[in-house]
């Protein structure tokens, strides 16, 4: 096993007398796609706001390669290479595909005030764009206007702004939501061939989805994890079934 490349140690996030995540324990490696699931309110998204620097953590622990980075703002941790998308499209569906990208691009450098360049002028985000495009699968769109894509391809495009930013951990909320099978298969091809170079968190409600592209699982029920292994395991785990895959223990 590799070193984890993100290591999340007992980090809870309480609002008010709830604690939404609570002393949750997890390693993300590159080469590995590693699942979060849980019934509607378990603290999936709460734990992946904490993760990408949206919301603070109450207590516990982020590090990216061994750095605490628990205190560190969303800006900072996104130019780490802390890279996440959102469970509602995000994109500016009037610009071009390559716009949406370039634009992800520019907002991530250091210098966000680059972004009232001409963008002929920022050859880097251009290339990092064209990069992420090819990476996604969608070299081919590029010049399309984003708000024309089929859903799947929309959700394509916010997986290739957010790679668009180099990041080496993404954070994807949901990205199977709204899928057909077809589109599913692609989004799926494409995690499969990105988690050789990323350490990939997938939050997913699409349980066929899940149990087909995770190396790992971890399954959360009210904030706690209450299992983590790989498909097999937590098919087979009495636990699981009992709490969330909704089975009678035998
Ligand atoms: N900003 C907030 N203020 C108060 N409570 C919150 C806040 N955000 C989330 N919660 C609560 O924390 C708990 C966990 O919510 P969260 O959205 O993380 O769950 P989830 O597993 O992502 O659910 P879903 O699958 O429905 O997206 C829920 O009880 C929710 O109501």
């Amino acid at each position: 096993m590799t070193t984890a490349l993100l290591s999340v140690d007992k980090l809870t996030r309480r609002f008010g007398g709830l604690t939404a995540v609570n002393a949750v324990t997890l390693d993300l490696h590159v080469g590995e796609v590693h699942a979060v699931i849980g019934t509607n309110g378990a603290g999936k998204s709460t734990l992946i706001n904490m993760l990408s620097g949206e919301i603070e953590a109450s207590e516990g622990r982020i590090a990216l390669d061994g750095v605490d980075i628990t205190a560190r703002a969303q800006s900072r941790r996104a130019r780490d290479g802390v890279g996440r998308s959102y469970q509602r499209t995000t994109i500016f569906p009037e610009f071009s595909v390559h716009e949406n990208c370039r634009l992800a691009a520019q907002a991530a450098t250091a210098r966000p005030w680059a972004i009232w360049q001409s963008s002929q002028r920022c050859a880097t985000s251009n290339a990092s764009a064209d990069a992420a495009l090819e990476a996604a699968g969608l070299a081919a769109e590029a010049r399309r206007i984003a708000g024309t894509l089929s859903h799947g391809a929309q959700r394509q495009l916010e997986v290739a702004m957010c790679l668009a930013t180099h990041p080496r951990v993404l954070l994807l909320d949901e990205p199977l939501a709204g899928m057909g099978a077809e589109e599913t298969d692609r989004m799926l091809t494409l995690l499969a061939r990105l988690k050789a170079t990323h350490a990939i968190l997938l939050v997913e409600h699409d349980m066929d989805a899940v149990f087909r592209i995770a190396d790992r699982i971890t399954v959360m029920v009210n904030g706690t994890v209450i299992a983590t292994g790989n498909p097999t395991e937590i098919r087979e785990n009495p636990e699981v079934r009992t709490a969330y895959l909704g089975e009678e223990q035998h």
